[in-house]
């Protein structure tokens, strides 16, 4: 098959390699012609903007979207718009809301697959789990290239229509951040406890047979394996948290509880706040009512 790819950063490049290793032809764009340049050393057709791509596709366009989520998406698919029809297929594989998705959907003339893609560039060789949403015919229209892409045919599928593979991604993220935290939490337990532990050894024996072994616990063995049992100057703070959101907002207006997830998006947010203002005012209420001592900050 002929697959356009545009967007070509961490990505969008393992898109192009995976489906050129898999014998299909790719003409790839990206507004760096950097990156442009390093997916035709890697044997994709380059194209020069978008409307390039699309007249060297010719008809029954298949064109696989690897940009950040939000505007960008919105501005390709208006670049789009002009070249697309009915018989064309647009896949988003990136972190789109899924409402975001559904609205496209809707307002582009092609069919239109919103494709949560899990397993970052760390799964170049092995491939990606990816969720799709969308017209059936579309996605079948597209399984050898999910093949390609995905780690194989059990590491896609079809979620249901529009905006479905977007929603699982979103849901698929916010698991992400409470296991993260539930692994945070264990392994602090663990370095501030009683007894004085290995932490990659921890890990590698827990990632051989134990109950909670995974590959985020895989992670963790890494990490500490090159920071160091005590993660050396990694920072203790952690940056992203809009998946995380999303879930959370969906979870409130379905009102299904996530504990555990919003905890986890609120530990993410604390870890940016230098100086928690709820805690100084708890620590100035004590003396309130209490005539608690105040403690005071050194830097004030
Ligand atoms: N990095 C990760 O672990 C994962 C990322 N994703 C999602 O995949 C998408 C891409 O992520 P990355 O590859 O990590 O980002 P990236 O920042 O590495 O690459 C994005 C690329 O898109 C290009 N680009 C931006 N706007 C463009 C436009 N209008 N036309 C053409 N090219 C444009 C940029 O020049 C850049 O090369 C995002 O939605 C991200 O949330 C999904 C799963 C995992
Ligand atoms: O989707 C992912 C992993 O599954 C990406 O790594 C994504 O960039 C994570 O973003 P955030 O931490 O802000 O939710």
């Amino acid at each position: 098959m002929e697959l356009g790819v545009i967007g070509l950063g961490r990505m969008g490049q393992i898109v192009v390699d995976r489906s050129l290793d898999a014998g299909h032809d790719v003409v790839a764009f990206d507004l760096s012609a950097e990156a442009t340049a390093t997916a035709a050393e890697n044997g994709a057709e380059p194209a020069d903007s978008v409307a390039d791509l699309c007249d060297r596709l010719g008809s029954e366009k298949r064109i696989w979207l690897m940009v950040p989520a939000g505007d960008a998406v919105d501005a390709t698919l208006a670049d789009l718009e002009p070249h697309l029809d009915s018989d064309d297929v647009v896949v988003d594989g990136g972190n789109s809301h899924f409402e975001a998705s559904t609205r496209r959907a809707e307002e582009t003339d092609a069919a239109y697959l919103d494709c949560g893609t899990s397993g970052g560039p760390a799964s170049a060789e092995a491939g990606f789990s990816l969720m799709v949403g969308g017209p059936e015919w579309a996605y079948e229209a597209l399984v050898s290239v999910f093949d390609a892409v995905a780690t194989g045919p059990d590491g896609h599928d079809r979620m249901g229509e529009s905006g479905s593979g977007h929603y699982v991604k979103m849901v698929h993220n916010g698991v992400e951040y409470a296991l993260m935290q539930a692994y945070g939490e264990g392994f602090e337990l663990l370095a501030d406890g009683r007894y004085d532990l290995d932490m990659e050894s921890v890990a590698r024996t827990w990632n051989n047979g134990a109950v909670i072994r995974s590959w985020l616990l895989e992670l963790c063995e890494e990490a500490f394996r090159e920071e160091g049992s005590d993660l050396g100057d990694v920072a203790d703070r952690v940056a992203g948290g809009s998946t995380g959101t999303w879930t959370v907002e969906e979870a409130l207006e379905q009102e299904v509880p996530v504990p555990i997830i919003y905890q986890a998006l609120a530990e993410r947010f604390d870890s940016r706040n230098e100086g928690r203002f709820s805690r100084r005012l708890a620590n100035r209420l004590r003396y309130g009512f209490g005539r608690h001592e105040v403690a005071r900050r050194d830097d004030a």
